[in-house]
């Protein structure tokens, strides 16, 4: 049975939230984690679907799973004995291509189904592939699996055409235990790729210059066991930052890594929204009506594309023209149409959002297109007046851990229902009065 939110809109959040371990870490951390044969504790790990799929698909190839707690699981590598993982188990999530430049750089073969995710573009893998042959590998695509296995892989000098996150962190795995040294050029520098070099060189690897466009891998024979801490998530940070913003609210982020933050808090600054940095935790607050700016998403150091509709939807409610270029992904505004049955007035034109800012949003039924742009609309209603629904949250919980509960705490008037039960409905909007 489907699940969907009722959110009755308009309180501003207060309060404290606590943020978990990055997603987009984990996926490639817990893939990381299979390159051993000795046990592996992973930490701080997001209690999201994406994260269960993986799991699930890791232990279907016999690795050996155990979790301790929602948020930490031990993983030892020395039981696989397979290395195909079918579209069934992984077909949901994109981070299933990292469990090829894993099985590969420990086995020399893998065979992974195309991956899923998000469909907010058209998302090739070609800078993957191009990585894997040049250390040797063969690759051939057929039936929607893509196979790959090499004699030996072997160290290269590799330019990425493109800047991804996906094709560093594969590459990285695929060469930290390939002969002789790998020098990847044009790398993405996000947070997420020195978490995961820094955890396989917690595991014995030689990762040097991870966070830079310029990574250089000496191969190593042997990966060992390792405890390890994931990142705190910099998106579900700066969803909640903007929550706060956008609800007028005044809300204590712990648990962030506040650097990571800054091309969110340079925004929200800009707009008018007080951000307050600490140690590992960012205060936002804001009061009166925010103003107009330019957004354009871009690798990191820039604006994630991550956040490019929880930021669209601040601006929608912003006093003047504001507009947003996505220049990561052609498909990502598909959110507007829902986004302006609430009343927002928003005119795409190509990767362009033009938006005149409206002072206020009202309550309606709305259809998460996708992760983040379901977050975004859980925003929106945290705003409109009165009562909205939000369908399809499979998306949101793909990556956003307790997103009812957190919000609640802050003050939201939020509840998890399953699709079309007018009862609960009806009981809700009772207890809310
Ligand atoms: C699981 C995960 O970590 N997902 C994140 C990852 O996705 P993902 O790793 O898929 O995104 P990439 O950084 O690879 O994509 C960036 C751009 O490069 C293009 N491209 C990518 C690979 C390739 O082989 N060829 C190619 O042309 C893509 O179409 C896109 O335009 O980074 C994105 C950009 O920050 C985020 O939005 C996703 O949340
Ligand atoms: C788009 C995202 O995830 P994926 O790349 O897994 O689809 C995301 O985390 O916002």
């Amino acid at each position: 049975m489907e699940n969907q939110y009722i959110i009755k809109g308009g309180v501003p959040l207060r309060g404290e939230v606590t943020i978990g371990g990055a997603k987009n870490a984990a996926l490639g951390i817990l893939a990381a984690a299979i390159m051993t044969d000795e046990t592996v504790l992973i930490d701080n790990l997001p209690d999201v679907n994406d994260i269960n799929v993986l799991l699930t698909a890791i232990e279907g190839i016999g690795a050996t799973v155990n979790r301790l707690s929602p948020h930490a699981v031990e993983i030892n590598g020395s039981t696989i004995g397979a290395v195909t993982i079918d579209y069934d188990s992984i077909r949901k999530i994109r981070a299933s291509y990292y469990l090829l430049g894993a099985l590969l750089g420990k086995y020399q073969k893998a065979k992974v189904a195309l991956p899923g995710g998000c469909e907010i573009g058209s998302r090739p893998i070609d800078q993957h592939l191009k990585g894997f042959r040049a250390l040797g590998a063969t690759v051939n695509i057929e039936h929607g699996m893509i196979d790959t296995f090499a004699e030996n892989l072997v160290g290269n000098h590799i330019f990425l055409d493109v800047v991804s996150v996906g094709a560093t962190i594969n590459i990285m795995l695929a060469a930290c235990m390939a002969d002789g040294k790998t020098v990847l050029e044009n790398a993405a520098k996000e947070p997420h790729i020195v978490d995961v070099a820094n955890f396989l060189n917690s595991m014995g690897a030689n990762i040097k210059g991870a966070g830079t466009d310029k990574i250089r891998i000496t191969g190593v024979s042997k990966l060992h066991a390792s405890e390890y801490s994931i990142i705190p998530d910099q998106i579900e940070a700066g969803t909640f930052m903007v929550a706060a913003a956008a609800t007028r609210g005044d809300v204590l982020i712990k648990n962030v890594i506040p650097k990571h933050l800054e091309a969110i808090t340079g925004k929200l600054t800009e707009i008018g929204a007080l951000v307050e940095e600490f140690d590992d935790a960012v205060r936002v607050s804001a009061t009166g009506r925010l103003s107009h700016t330019q957004v354009k998403t871009s690798p990191y150091p820039g604006f994630p594309t991550d956040m490019q509709p929880q930021i669209a939807t601040l601006l929608a409610l912003s006093e003047g023209t504001s507009t947003v270029t996505e220049s990561i992904f052609e498909n990502r505004f598909k959110y507007i149409d829902e986004l302006s049955r609430m009343g927002a007035n928003v005119k795409v034109e190509g990767n362009v959002a033009i938006i005149e800012g409206v002072s206020g949003f009202t309550g309606a039924a709305v259809s998460a297109p996708d992760l983040r742009a379901g977050a975004a609309l859980v925003v929106a209603a945290l705003v409109a007046d009165g009562y909205s629904t939000v369908d399809s949250i499979k998306f949101i919980e793909r990556g956003y851990e307790c997103f009812e509960h957190k919000l609640n705490q802050l003050g939201a008037r939020m509840e998890k229902v399953e699709i079309d039960d007018d009862r609960a409905i009806q009981k809700f909007k009772l207890k809310i009065g």
